[in-house]
Formats: structure tokens, sequence, C-alpha cells
């Protein structure tokens, strides 16, 4: 399904709404500097995030929460240079989505260095937030199941919603994220068949990481995909592209075929 050749416009925020409809399946990848943001464009990936995860594979943390709002800006505005069409989404770090207004001053940093949306971890307060956000011009993404910023509470990098109860909740906070505004949901480390009732279940589409195959799209950590060791054991949903794809290059469209076909993420890269 790969057709060799970049995404022909630019992404837009109303774009991703009717990518649901169409059931294209959407690709995304981490990004942290304009070289591989430039050859993420050539391999025709749909978004870019500027993730958190750059505490752990850039800076060498152990966890994401040392990162700020000027080092994701950073990075930002290095990808941006490097893009022309795939659509900039940034996290909000740490606590800089703590109230509505700090949110606010730093989603407004990061759609001036480059993003076209933000993306903010968990619902419950956070709803409130998103609400904030989005009535004043800010797309968000919205991210739930496995949210790493919550792993002094969580007590490590565990799946979630596995019980009956924990999965009623998920698909209640999915809901609830919608309805506050988000563009886009992130569904991390959760049962397959749960992030499958939660695709069902909304209207905005769902980008999984270690959530099986039935979301709309697919995320992985771009070291990951290149198998460069990021000093920790390797998730069950990491999967490295660069054998079968040859090259850097080779790997992101290794990876955004497997996806688009449906092949990534198979039962191995998923929870049951
Ligand atoms: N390189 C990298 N890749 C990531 O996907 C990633 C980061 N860093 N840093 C931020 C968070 C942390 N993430 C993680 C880290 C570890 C697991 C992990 O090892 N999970 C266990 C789950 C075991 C269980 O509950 O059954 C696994 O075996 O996959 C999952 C997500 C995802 N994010
Ligand atoms: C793994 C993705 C979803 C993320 O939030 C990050 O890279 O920080
Ligand atoms: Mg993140």
């Amino acid at each position: 399904m790969y057709s060799g050749t970049p995404n022909e416009k630019p992404w837009t925020v109303p774009a991703l709404a009717d990518a649901k409809c169409g059931g294209r399946k959407l690709v995304m990848l981490t990004c942290y500097d304009a070289s591989f943001a430039r050859t993420m464009d050539a391999a025709g990936i749909d978004l870019v995030l500027i993730g958190d995860s750059l505490g752990m594979v850039v800076q060498g943390h152990d966890s994401t929460l040392p990162v700020t709002t000027s080092d994701i800006a950073y990075h930002t505005a290095c990808v941006a240079r490097g893009l022309d069409k795939a659509l900039l989404i940034a996290d909000l770090p740490f606590q800089a989505d703590a109230t509505p207004e700090r949110a606010l001053d730093a989603s407004t940093a990061l759609l001036q260095a480059g993003a076209a949306m933000v993306k903010l971890e968990g619902a419950g307060h956070k709803l409130e937030v998103i609400r904030f956000l989005v009535e004043r011009e800010i797309p968000v993404c919205a991210h739930l199941g496995l949210t790493p910023q919550s792993v002094l509470r969580l007590g490590g990098y565990k799946v979630q919603g596995r019980d009956e109860a924990a999965a009623a909740r998920l698909r209640e906070d999915a809901k609830a994220v919608q309805d506050a505004g988000a563009t886009l949901l992130v569904l991390e480390c959760v049962p397959t068949p749960v992030a499958a009732a939660i695709t069902k279940d909304l209207t905005i589409p769902t980008i999984g990481i270690g959530a099986g195959p039935q979301c709309d799209g697919q995320v992985l950590v771009l070291h990951d995909l290149l198998g460069v060791n990021s000093g920790h054991r390797r998730p069950r949903f990491v999967k490295d592209f660069l054998g079968e794809g040859g090259s850097v290059l080779g790997a992101f469209q290794a990876y955004a075929t497997a996806v688009r076909e449906g092949s990534f993420p198979d039962a191995e890269h998923s929870y049951a």
C-alpha cells in the first residue's frame, strides 16, 4: 500500500477527522531533530511527535519527569525546520499542564516553536485543561492508558486497563477527552480488545503504542524503530525495522507500510 512517495499535501488538523472515516491508518513517529524530520517527511510519515520521551532517549534520564517546556520547544523548533508535510505534535511536559493557565502558556510557546497541536496525559482534572486550550484555538491530542508522567503513582511502566473495572474507566475517560474537545487520542499499553472497543466508541482517531492493531494509527519512539538501545528493557510493542528497511529511510517506509497494511503490530507486539 505504501506508494513510495511522500504525502502530497501538508496535513491539517481537520484532515485528521477524515482519516478516521476514510479508514486510512495514521502513521506517527517521535522525532527530535531536523535531519530525521526531513527523512520522515520523505517517507510519508503522517504525524511527527516531539515526545517527552526525549528525557529518556536524548537526555538519558530514567523517566520523562525532568523534561521542561523549553526542552520540548527547542526540539520542536529543530524538527519544524525539517518538515513540509507531516503534522507536528508536541508533548506538554510534566506539570506544564497542571493548571489551564500554565498549559496555555506552555502550549503557546510550543505552537510558536512550530507545533500544530499539543499532547497531554490523562483525563480527570485535565478535562478542564483540554477544554480551556481548545476554546483558545489550541488543538489537543489526549493520551490515556499508560501515562509515563504518572510513573511514580503507577510504580512502573505497566499495562493499564487489564481488569474489567479499569477497562470501563478507560472507556469513560476516552469519551470524556473527546467530549472535552481532543482531536486525537494516543492509547499506550492497553490490551488489544480494550483499545479496539475505545476506537469503536469514538469519532476521533486513536493512535496506539502497545494497544493492538485495531487503533486508527500507530506511534513508536524513533530510537526503538531503529533498534538503538535507549538503556531500558525493550517493551513488548517495540519492533526494530532497520533490518528489513535496509536504511533509515527504508525503515521508516517499512514501518509506514506495515501500519497501513495492518501487519504491525501483530499479536507478538501487543498485549492480549
Ligand atoms: N525508548 C522509549 N520507548 C518508549 O516507548 C517510551 C520511552 N522510551 N520513554 C517513555 C515511555 C516509557 N514507555 C514504556 C517503557 C517500558 C514499558 C514496558 O516495559 N512495559 C512492559 C509491560 C509489562 C506488563 O505490564 O505486562 C512490557 O513488557 O512491555 C512500556 C512503556 C513508553 N515510552
Ligand atoms: C510514546 C509517545 C506516545 C510519547 O508520548 C513520547 O514519545 O513521549
Ligand atoms: Mg510523551
